[in-house]
């Protein structure tokens, strides 16, 4: 095949508990999220422009990178070609920020594993597609849990860390209108190389909180609470938070970005200018052949 297309949905994380391990498959997190309809679309095309099986030369990971029409690097994306042993161009185009706390990393590793798969006639299952995805991001030390949460769709739940094979997925079993507005970025990079002891704390108890009643309003209220709890909570987050909650509606922060998202018409109502979108039901999928 000439190229091939692969959409993966943004993933907020409403809270999580990280279990890095050395060995990048094993690594992740417990926690629970959003898969949204908004996203990240990848196109692969072979650097040769053959597209016949794996590269022989040995330039294999060797990819040029477009995000959104300009050059740039993305760790989890070189880690995904390279260990799927091909070259090629990658282009990237995301409808969220990059770096807020909606898994653009993940979700561009995801499509490219995807999308490569199809360009290079691969033979990859799903799921090993979706490991050699979730390893490029644990070793990257961009994300632990956007991508398995981005493969399973709806609002997942990672019961258990790791790629297929080690973590174990649930859902909450709801698809609700969702709000965000993004101040910024948060380093992912730089959260996940401090003391994670207490943010284990707090996502282990939100979990638990969770799972006791798993609905929408209780993934925000958790989220909420880890948000505090695990002190990653940023100031102009906060505020939105506070203004949602003053109308009457749920809110929270999305790990890890300083980016607030909420139910329904949360943050409209309270004044914000926000983008929508909705619950992705099914997850990351290759684009049908035209
Ligand atoms: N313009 C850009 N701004 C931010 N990051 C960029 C940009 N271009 C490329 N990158 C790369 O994109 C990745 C962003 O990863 P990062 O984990 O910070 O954010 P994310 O994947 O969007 O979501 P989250 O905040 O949920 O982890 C990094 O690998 C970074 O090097
Ligand atoms: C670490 C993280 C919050 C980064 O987006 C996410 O990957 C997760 O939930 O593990």
């Amino acid at each position: 095949m000439d190229e091939a297309t692969a959409f993966a949905p943004g993933h907020v994380t409403a809270f999580f508990a990280p279990y890095p391990d050395r060995d990048p498959a094993r690594a992740g997190s417990r926690g629970a999220g959003l898969a949204l309809s908004d996203g990240v679309e990848v196109t692969v095309r072979p650097a040769d422009g053959t597209g016949e099986g794996s590269d022989p030369a040995g330039d294999a990971g060797l990819a040029s990178l477009e995000l959104d029409g300009v050059p740039a690097q993305m760790e989890p994306v070189e880690r995904v070609l390279a260990e799927l042993n091909v070259a090629a161009e990658v282009a990237v185009s995301s409808d969220v920020p990059v770096g807020a706390g909606f898994g653009v990393s993940g979700a561009a590793a995801l499509s490219t594993a995807l999308a490569a798969n199809a360009a290079f006639d691969l033979d990859r299952s799903e799921n090993d597609l979706v490991r050699v995805a979730h390893a490029a991001e644990a070793a990257a030390g961009t994300g632990l849990g956007d991508v398995v949460g981005q493969f399973r769709g709806g609002l997942p739940v990672r019961l258990e860390p790791g790629a297929p094979g080690y973590g174990r997925m649930d859902g909450v079993p709801a698809r609700p209108r969702v709000e965000y507005v993004s101040f910024g970025e948060l380093s992912t990079e730089r959260v996940l190389g401090g003391d994670l002891d207490p943010v284990r704390e707090a996502g282990e108890a939100a979990l638990t909180r969770l799972m006791r009643a798993p609905d929408e309003a209780e993934l925000l209220a958790a989220g909420r609470e880890f948000a505090v709890e695990a002190g990653l909570q940023v100031p102009e987050v906060a505020e939105a938070v506070e203004a949602v909650e003053a109308e009457g509606g749920l809110a929270s922060m999305a790990m890890l970005g300083r980016t607030v998202y909420a139910l329904g018409t949360g943050l409209t109502d309270a004044g914000y200018d926000a983008a929508a979108c909705s619950i992705h039901p099914t997850g990351a999928t290759l684009r049908p052949e035209e």
